[in-house]
Formats: C-alpha cells, sequence, structure tokens
C-alpha cells in the first residue's frame, strides 16, 4: 500500500516539475483514498452534539424528539457500521474510490461533521495533510516498530488519540 502511495506521488510529481504544488496533490488520487480511509477508522472527533429546536416527529414512527433534547450523532459508530462499510475494522483505501465513493449512502462518512456547523479548517486540513504526507512518503520508508501493540488501544476521552506512543521505523528509500 505504502509502495503504491509513493510510486503515485512520484508519478505526479515528474508531470509537475517535481514540485509540490496544489494542483500536483489535487491529483494523487490514491493518496486521497489513504487520508479518507484513515479518516473512517480513526474520526479525531468521535462524535457530534446537536440541541434539537423544534419538536421533530421520526419519520413513519411515533416518536417525538422535543425542542430543547441534546443529541449526540455517532460518528464513529457509523463509520464502524458493517451495513455501510463492510469489514470495517479492515484498512481498505479502495471504499474511497471514485466508483466506490459514489454508493456510500450520505451522512455516514462525516470525518468533519455537516451542516451549516461543519468544520471550516475541512478542506484546510485535507490540504495540509495531502501535502505532509506527500513530502515525507516520497523520501522515507515507515514501518511500526515491533514494540507496538497492534491493535492500537485508543484514549477516546474527547478527541480520539493512541493511549501509547506509535513507534516507527524510518528509512530513506
Ligand atoms: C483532520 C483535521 C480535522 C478534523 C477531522 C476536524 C473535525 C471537525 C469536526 C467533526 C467538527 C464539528 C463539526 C460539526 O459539528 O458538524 C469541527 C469543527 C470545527 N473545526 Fe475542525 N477538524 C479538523 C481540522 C480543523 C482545522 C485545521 C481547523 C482550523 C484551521 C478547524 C476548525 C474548526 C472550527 C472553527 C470548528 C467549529 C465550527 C463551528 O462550530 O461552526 N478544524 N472540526
Amino acid at each position: 500500500m505504502q509502495e503504491k502511495l509513493r510510486k503515485e506521488i512520484n508519478e505526479v510529481l515528474r508531470e509537475h516539475n517535481n514540485e509540490i504544488t496544489y494542483e500536483a496533490v489535487m491529483n494523487m488520487k490514491y493518496l486521497y483514498m489513504v487520508i479518507n480511509e484513515t479518516l473512517r477508522m480513526y474520526p479525531p472527533l468521535p462524535f457530534l452534539n446537536r440541541i434539537c429546536v423544534n419538536d421533530y416527529r421520526l419519520p413513519n414512527s411515533d416518536i417525538v424528539i422535543e425542542n430543547g433534547t441534546k443529541i449526540i450523532f455517532p460518528i464513529q459508530g457509523l463509520h464502524y457500521d458493517p451495513e455501510y462499510f463492510p469489514e470495517p475494522y479492515q484498512f481498505n483505501p479502495e471504499r474511497f474510490s471514485a466508483e466506490n465513493k459514489a454508493q456510500i449512502p450520505p451522512y455516514t462518512f462525516m470525518p468533519f461533521g455537516d451542516g451549516p456547523r461543519n468544520c471550516i479548517g475541512d478542506r484546510f486540513a485535507k490540504q495540509q495533510i495531502r501535502v505532509g504526507l506527500a513530502c515525507v512518503i516520497r523520501k522515507y520508508r515507515f514501518r511500526l516498530n515491533p514494540k507496538v501493540k497492534v491493535p492500537l488501544e485508543f484514549d477516546t476521552t474527547t478527541f480520539i488519540r493512541a493511549k501509547d506512543d506509535i513507534l516507527l521505523d524510518v528509512e530513506t528509500v
């Protein structure tokens, strides 16, 4: 997977005078698939908070969410629901290929939230991640150090973060 990513980064950069420009990183389709799959499995914010501002009857039911009710949207729960993401514990960037992505129902993949109060830094964050990863993956090869316990354990008190250090072995390509 990492080799495939490196190959794409190098190929795209060759077409762009080896310069990491906006156009170059936007052309790195596989890189974006890897980023999305990472945000699916490890959404930094695992849930969204909302407050209901009007009484709302759920369609086809007698359940009414009353004005003022606090609501939690489980982003992480949706991202691991096998109905939307089969074999959810498998890291599989192909879920986000142009063809497969179109099959993902709306509001099931929401690492940046949704609606009028979604993340204001969405595009900026994705751009920074693209540039950062393109810079390091083209020059270095990463392997998980054997001391790291897999699967990783997470502290989910607020933001999702690994409980222990994630040690990586790094070598130049
Ligand atoms: C991977 C990086 C990031 C992730 C996954 C992320 C995720 C989120 C999520 C889930 C929300 C809540 C949205 C909602 O309730 O619908 C949020 C809100 C917000 N984010 Fe981000 N964020 C990221 C990076 C950034 C960056 C880089 C900035 C600023 C440059 C930023 C600024 C904000 C702000 C200001 C809000 C509050 C928006 C509002 O309440 O109207 N975020 N973010």
